[in-house]
């Protein structure tokens, strides 16, 4: 396993506000991370602090077994931000031509490509496109590039189901053909378990959760029975949450239930059920385990 970026005992403040705490985090090489965690958990700013637009209290980053030094930008790298008013007045074909100079993997068939893909005038002004377009234009930057690391913050932002889907269909199919690291922040979380293999979860700046979606949809389960059996079932097993309901309990587990759990759930009446990423994320915050 190559690592592509090391974060060390990250920490960065904003006045008395801690954005991110003693944040420490390894992203594989070749891998499509998916980036969650609530309003204000820390996503972008450990995004910006990663693409050397603001610096950390204390840690370090290293890109590829490199340490970033204060101000150092990493070296083939792609950022799309949330938000870049900077080219307002430029068209969109200019701001191509300008993130294609920074990227030496950039391919122009397959931005040419994603603009008819997209649907984007390469003639119209940065000012003059919605915000779903706008989107749209960092994403093509993003995909284009082809940079070893990519970083996407919200890339799915006001664009449409249609838009969302074509986004990440050429991102899955590029990603095949040209495997690099790619994390992509989202709110839009049952979307994202469709194109991510890994998961991480950021809550109150420190990394709750990461691991392989495919370890998620084994093991994240939800259980619902008498509330003795219930506890009884759970003992010694990872629980991410309980609620009581009359008699009853229900109970979001971590854990890969193998032939023996389920024979024991169906004698103690438990139901058992798969949870969608989405629910998995809800019962991992709200239990905050
Ligand atoms: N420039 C800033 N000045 C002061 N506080 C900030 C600044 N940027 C972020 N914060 C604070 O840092 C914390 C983390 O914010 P951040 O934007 O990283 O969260 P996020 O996970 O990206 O949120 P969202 O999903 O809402 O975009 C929040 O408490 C936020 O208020």
């Amino acid at each position: 396993m190559s690592i592509a970026m090391t974060c060390g005992n990250l920490n960065k403040t904003y006045g008395r506000t801690y954005a991110l705490r003693n944040l420490d985090l390894q992203l594989e090489e070749n891998v499509i991370y998916g980036l969650l965690g609530r309003n204000g958990a820390g996503k972008t700013t450990l995004l910006n602090l990663i693409a050397g637009g603001i610096f950390p209290n204390g840690g370090t980053i290293e890109i590829r077994g490199k340490k970033l030094r204060k101000g150092e930008l990493p070296a083939d790298f792609c950022y799309v931000r949330e938000k870049n008013k900077a080219f307002g007045g430029a068209r969109v074909l200019e701001v191509l031509q300008f993130a294609a100079k920074f990227h030496p993997n950039w391919d122009w068939t397959f931005a040419q490509g994603l603009l008819q893909t997209f649907r984007l005038d390469p003639h119209k002004k940065m000012r003059q496109l919605s915000r779903g377009m706008e989107s749209l234009v960092g994403n093509i930057i993003g995909l284009a590039s082809r940079a070893p690391l990519t970083i996407y913050d919200e890339p799915v932002l006001g664009l449409d189901v249609l838009m969302r889907e074509r986004f990440y269909k050429a991102l899955v199919e590029d990603y095949a053909n040209y495997p690099r690291t790619i994390v992509l922040s989202t709110h839009l979380i049952d979307e994202i378990a469709t194109v991510a293999e890994k998961v991480l979860i950021l809550e109150a700046g420190s990394l709750l959760f990461h691991d392989d979606l495919e370890n998620i949809h084994k093991a994240a389960h939800l259980l619902r029975g008498h509330a003795d059996s219930v506890a009884s079932f759970t003992a010694g097993k990872r629980v991410l949450y309980t609620e009581a309901y009359g008699r009853g309990t229900l109970a979001a587990i971590y854990e890969e239930l193998d032939e023996g759990d389920m024979e024991q759930a169906r004698k103690l009446d438990i139901s058992t059920e798969r949870l969608t990423l989405q629910k998995f994320f809800s019962y991992l915050i709200e239990g905050g385990s």
